[in-house]
């Protein structure tokens, strides 16, 4: 039986083989994404693949595409071609939650500009109902973080600060996340998208709602594609 480390490797390579010469591209965040980019580097290499420019959606990827040769770009007002990235959770309408990785505002940010957005993940990231397994990350700015925690413990939220090595966590933009669980499952996950939105102290969830265009899930039996459906942002 393949490796959870094969089965993204494998969806990642079906992802980066739609990029075609002359692209731009939207580079995602975290382990999955992470193979897309090292198999762009390879196809530029090998001379597959030319002239393609990247944005990166974390430090992290711009480190590493950076390193396997793509020319990287500021986002702007570019629009992207393509955007391939990883998720913590996808459910049957390709919507979904992301940001465990932290990269969640800029991914958001990229994503938005891109025509498609293409989702890689190993299977054990389907889910029938968003929040099922995943906690929502969100985004807070560091000033007067405890009243936003208060105001999202008013929508409903729990959770924890997020923390590395015995620290806050700090995203590539400053700011702190929150790790947020409603219950057994997000009760509606449209309103909820609005209503953080809304709430002062709040930057950006991870929340990724008709965006995804279309997603590659490997598992024990292959690489399945789900299919293209139109964007609703
Ligand atoms: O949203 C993200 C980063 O902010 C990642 O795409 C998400 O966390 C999935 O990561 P991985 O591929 O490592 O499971």
């Amino acid at each position: 039986m393949p490796h959870r480390k094969e089965l993204k490797q494998e969806a990642a390579v079906r992802a980066a083989a739609l990029v075609e010469s002359g692209m731009r591209v939207g580079l995602g965040t975290g382990s999955t994404a992470k193979y897309a980019i090292l198999e762009l580097g390879r196809r530029l290499r090998e001379g597959e693949l030319t002239d393609i420019v990247g944005v990166p959606t974390s430090d992290a990827s711009d480190t590493l595409a950076r390193a396997q040769g793509i020319e990287i770009v500021e986002l702007g007002t570019l629009e992207l071609d393509l955007a391939i990235d990883g998720a913590d959770e996808i459910d049957p309408n390709l919507d979904l939650i992301k940001g465990l990785g932290g990269a969640l505002t800029r991914e958001k940010l990229v994503e938005l500009r891109a025509k498609r957005l293409v989702i890689i993940a190993d299977d054990a990231k389907l889910v029938t109902r968003l929040g099922e397994k995943a906690a929502l990350p969100i985004e807070v700015v560091r000033f007067g973080f405890e009243s936003t925690l208060a105001r999202l413990a008013d929508l409903g939220a729990r959770g924890t600060l997020r923390e590395q090595g015995g620290q806050a966590y700090v995203t590539d933009n400053g700011n702190y996340i929150f790790d947020a669980r409603f219950g057994d499952a997000l009760p509606d996950a449209a309103t909820l998208a609005e209503r953080l939105k809304l709430t002062p102290g709040v930057v950006e969830h991870g929340l990724f709602l008709g965006m995804a265009t279309q997603a590659f899930v490997a598992s024990s039996e292959g690489v399945r594609e789900i299919p293209a459906r139109s964007r609703t942002s």
